[in-house]
């Protein structure tokens, strides 16, 4: 049975990056991750969801359940997703025991990101027809996590550096639950991210 890790964070933190590194990494080192990418979901097993917190927490759910179907399959099965409730992540955390990994970056730095234009959307004036009134951490709920097992602030580490603070934390995970699954240490090269 492989690790369930939960992410959490606002859009355009670094989970979809963070992840896509861990992959290669993993690859690299034959460790089998599947990632879960919120994102992607939305467009297929949580296609009926919005952005209620009902949907919010239904779509958490969701993604959990299938994360612990396939688990057997994998070393990790990390959920990226915002996941902006306490309650969402506590779930996740008893029924799956999953780690919380935060994925922190300032808002200041996500509006000068904004990737995929959302952050201008939400900052529009009301009655604006482009205008988005529910993007987490702007306008809508992102709950401080009172107890996460790792933090990575991604406002001042680049990609490389996230990597490593993550692959420690797997490698200690490993340890700690599977003594007899050692992970090698990171052998990473990806140029991508800031700074
Ligand atoms: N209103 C609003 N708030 C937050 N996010 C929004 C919203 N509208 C669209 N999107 C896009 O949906 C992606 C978030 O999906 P998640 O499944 O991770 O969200 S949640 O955990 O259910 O809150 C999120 O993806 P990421 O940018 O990868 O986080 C956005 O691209
Ligand atoms: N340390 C870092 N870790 C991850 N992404 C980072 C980091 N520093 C800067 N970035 C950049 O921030 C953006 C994060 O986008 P993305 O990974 O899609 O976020 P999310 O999946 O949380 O919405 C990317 O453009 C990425 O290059």
């Amino acid at each position: 049975m492989g690790h369930i890790i939960q992410f959490t964070g606002l859009s355009g933190a670094g989970k979809t990056t963070l992840s896509t590194a861990l992959l290669e990494w993993g690859a690299a080192n034959n460790i089998s991750i599947k990632l879960v990418d919120g994102d992607v979901y939305r467009q297929t097993l949580c296609k009926d969801l919005g952005f209620s917190k009902a949907d919010r927490l239904e779509n958490v759910a969701r993604l959990g359940a299938y994360a612990a179907s396939i688990a057997t399959s994998y070393d990790f099965v990390i959920i990226a997703a915002i996941n902006p409730y306490e309650e969402g992540r506590r779930q996740l955390k008893e029924q799956y025991n999953a780690p919380l990994i935060w994925i922190q970056c300032d808002l200041e730095t996500l509006i000068s990101r904004d990737t995929k234009g959302l952050y201008r959307r939400a900052l529009l004036p009301d009655g604006h027809p482009e205008k988005i009134h529910n993007l987490t951490g702007l306008n809508d709920t992102f709950d401080t996590p009172a107890s996460p097992d790792l933090i990575i602030d991604t406002t001042r580490t680049d990609t490389r550096q996230a990597l490593a603070s993550a692959v420690a934390f797997l490698n200690q995970l490993s340890r700690q639950q599977a003594p007899a699954a050692d992970i090698p240490s990171p052998t990473y090269t990806h140029n991508g991210g800031q700074g």
